[in-house]
C-alpha cells in the first residue's frame, strides 16, 4: 500500500509525501542556491533556496549508510504527521544516496539559542517560553510513543529541537537510527544517552524519557550536556544537578537568567523534580510520556494563574 502511495507521488526523481504542492524535482534540488547548517551523526544539513521562494532543509546522509537504507522504512517517518515533528516533505533514496527534505523552520534549533552557535550568542529565553518548548517537545515524543510499543524517537537532544518564531518547537532526526541500524549502533551522545544503554545499546520508550529529562535539566539550568565525540565542556547534568541538591541551595541550580522572573520558583522546582524523575537510573521507575505531558501542562497551568495574579 504504502509503495503505491509513493508512486503516484513521484516527481523528478523525488517521493513525495501528503498533498503540498510539488514545486521542485532532485534537478532543482541539485541546482539550487544552498547554505550548509551543520554535520550531525548521520549526515549533513543544507538550507536549499528554491524557486519562487521556497525554502526547504535538505539531509543528505552519510556514504557509510548508502547501502542500509530501506524506502518502506523511509515512507513509514513519512507517515508521521503532529505539530511537534518536523514535516518530511520528500525523499530521494538510490544506491548512490539519501536525501531526506524537510521544511526550512527560521529560528535554528533550541541549542543554538540556549548556548549560542559558532560565535553567535545565546538568547534569553524566559521562563514560559522554556516551558512552552518543554511542552511542545513532550507532545511530539507522546504522538511518536503512541504509534506502538517499540516506536521512539531514539536520539533526543536540544539540536534536535527546532524552533519556529513562536518557539514552537519541531522534533528533527525521528526514526533516522531505525533506517541505518543495520549499519550502525545508537548514536546518542553521551549526555543524553540513559545508563542501559552502555550495554545494550537498544533504544527504547524509556531511554526517550530520560533523554528529555536531560533536556529539561538543560533547560532549567542552561548548562549544557557533555558530548563526548565533541570534546566540549558539557557536564554529566543528572549527576551534577543531584550533587548541587544535596550540597547547595535549590536555586543555584537554576540558569541565572531565570532567576530574574518573581514568582514561578516553586514552577521551576516542580519542573526540576520531573526532570529528575525522568532520569531515574532505573528504566522502570521513570514515568510514561503521557504522565510526563499532563504534568508539564499542570505546572504551565500555575505559570499561567501566577501571570494572572502578579503582572
Ligand atoms: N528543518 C530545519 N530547519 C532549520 N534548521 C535545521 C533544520 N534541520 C536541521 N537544522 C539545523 O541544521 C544543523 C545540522 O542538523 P543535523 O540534523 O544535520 O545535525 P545535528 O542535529 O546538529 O546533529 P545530530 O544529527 O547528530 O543530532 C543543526 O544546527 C540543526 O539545528
Amino acid at each position: 500500500m504504502a509503495e503505491s502511495i509513493a508512486e503516484n507521488n513521484r516527481k523528478d526523481g523525488l517521493v513525495f509525501f501528503g498533498k503540498g504542492e510539488r514545486v521542485y524535482g532532485l534537478d532543482k534540488l541539485l541546482t539550487s542556491k544552498i547554505e550548509f547548517l551543520g554535520k550531525g551523526t548521520f549526515g549533513s544539513t543544507y538550507k536549499s533556496f528554491l524557486d519562487d521562494g521556497v525554502v526547504v532543509a535538505v539531509k543528505i546522509l552519510k556514504f557509510d549508510y548508502v547501502l542500509g537504507v530501506e524506502r518502506e522504512k523511509i515512507e513509514k517517518l513519512g507517515e508521521r504527521v503532529h505539530e511537534n515533528l518536523l514535516p518530511l516533505r520528500a525523499y530521494h533514496c538510490t544506491n548512490h544516496g539519501t536525501v531526506l527534505i524537510y521544511d526550512y523552520i527560521p529560528m535554528g534549533s533550541l541549542s543554538a539559542l540556549l548556548h549560542g552557535n559558532g560565535g553567535a550568542s545565546k538568547t534569553q529565553l524566559g521562563w514560559e517560553v522554556r516551558c512552552r518548548i518543554a511542552y511542545g517537545v513532550a507532545q511530539g515524543i507522546e504522538y511518536l510513543h503512541s504509534r506502538g510499543p517499540d516506536v521512539c524517537h531514539g536520539n533526543i537532544r536540544s539540536s534536535n529541537i527546532i524552533l519556529n518564531d513562536n518557539y514552537d518547537a519541531h522534533l528533527s532526526d525521528f526514526g533516522i537510527d531505525q533506517l541505518i541500524l543495520p549499519h550502525s549502533k545508537a548514536n546518542l551522545i553521551a549526555g543524553y544517552q540513559a545508563p542501559e544503554l552502555k550495554n545494550s545499546k537498544k533504544i527504547s520508550q524509556k531511554s526517550d524519557i530520560y533523554s528529555f529529562g536531560v533536556l529539561l535539566l538543560e533547560l532549567l539550568t542552561g548548562k549544557v550536556p557533555i558530548d563526548a565525540l565533541s570534546k566540549n565542556e558539557g557536564v554529566d547534568l543528572p549527576k551534577c544537578v543531584r550533587l548541587m541538591f544535596q550540597e547547595k541551595p535549590v536555586i543555584d541550580v537554576f540558569d541565572s537568567d531565570l532567576l530574574r522572573y518573581k514568582n514561578v520558583g516553586e514552577q521551576m522546582v516542580l519542573m526540576l523534580q520531573l526532570a529528575i524523575c525522568c532520569t531515574f537510573e532505573n528504566p522502570n521507575k521513570r514515568p510514561s510520556i503521557d504522565a510526563v505531558t499532563n504534568r508539564i501542562k499542570e505546572i504551565n497551568s500555575f505559570t499561567r494563574i501566577i501571570r494572572k495574579l502578579y503582572y
